[in-house]
């Protein structure tokens, strides 16, 4: 990808992957405005871009994620303490403000290709909304996880609240994070189910992570990214209304060339074949 970013280094590790790192490692890769609106825009174009199929989700530094930007909010404070203009106005700026910053996440979400957070050292408040928009979770043993939101007097709006509930945790867990704030680690959040491996060190971590990355990657784009848009849509509709829906997905992505290609590599028993870019 040509694009340069100021808050985010987009490498490419191996075929058909990418690596997004949030880069402000100095402050703990907390999100200020422009690392929040470049997340969504690197996740809007990857989303579209051939030569990527599966993205892997960084921190550099000493932590994955600070949440929100303390010192650089004041924006958000000030259109709401800004006297100059009546409740209902100041109401209305602020909803496109968290619309827009919803929006940032809600793109990584809905990228058709799967995304891997590699969470290593704190992952709080923002950070937490960053991750339940991902696919798969990984975490290394020093992970250190807040829904912290509450302890800055503010229910969270950006992600973690409405996507907690709906990646298969127990409702009381959620609701004592969310309503506490208190830091909990890995082995916790390997035993709820919010990460599903937890790895030594951040090494093995990012190793792990380049693997799995890697057996997506070789699969079929098609299959793959169908794959992703299905669960997503039958997460949130009844089983009647997702296997309507996956019949008229299905009814165009089945004329794909690679069935015909994975079939004829398997029975053959050749390695994994070569599927045209998607
Ligand atoms: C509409 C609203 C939408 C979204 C709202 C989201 C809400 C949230 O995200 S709530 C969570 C807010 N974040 C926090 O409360 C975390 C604050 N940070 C920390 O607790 C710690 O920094 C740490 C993450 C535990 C890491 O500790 P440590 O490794 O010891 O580093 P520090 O020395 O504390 O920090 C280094 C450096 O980074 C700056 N920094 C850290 N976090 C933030 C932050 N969230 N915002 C701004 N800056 C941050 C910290 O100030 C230090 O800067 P120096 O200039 O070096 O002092």
């Amino acid at each position: 990808m040509d694009k340069k970013f100021t808050h985010l280094i987009i490498q490419k590790p191996a075929p058909f992957v990418a690596n997004v790192q949030l880069n402000r490692p100095d402050q703990r890769n907390a999100l200020n405005y422009t690392l929040w609106h470049e997340i969504g825009e690197a996740f809007n174009l990857l989303s579209t871009d051939p030569d990527i199929r599966v993205i892997i989700l960084t921190g550099n530094g000493k932590s994955f994620c600070a949440g929100l930007d303390l010192k650089e909010s004041q924006d958000l404070l000030s259109i709401a303490s800004n006297d100059t203009e009546d409740a209902a106005r100041r109401g209305r700026k602020l909803l496109e403000k968290i619309k827009t910053m919803q929006k940032a996440f809600t793109l990584i979400e809905e990228c058709p290709k799967p995304v891997i957070a590699a969470v290593h050292g704190h992952c709080v408040g923002g950070g937490i909304d960053v991750i339940t928009a991902c696919d798969i979770r990984y975490a290394s043993t020093d992970a250190v996880f807040s829904v912290k939101e509450v302890d800055i007097g503010l229910a969270a709006d950006t992600g973690t609240l409405n996507r907690l509930p709906k990646i298969g945790l127990s409702d009381s867990w959620v609701r004592e994070l969310s309503y506490t704030g208190r830091l909990f680690g890995a082995k916790e959040a390997l035993e709820h189910g919010l990460v599903s491996k937890v790895f030594d060190n951040q090494e093995v971590l990012l190793k792990s992570s380049l693997e799995l990355a890697s057996i997506m990657a070789q699969k079929s784009p098609v299959a793959l990214q169908g794959t992703k848009v299905l669960l997503n849509y039958s997460r949130d509709h009844s089983i009647d209304e997702s296997l309507k829906f996956t019949a008229a997905w299905n009814m165009s992505q089945l004329l794909t060339d690679d069935i015909g290609k994975a079939a004829m590599a398997t029975i053959s028993k050749q390695g994994p074949p070569k599927f045209s870019k998607l």
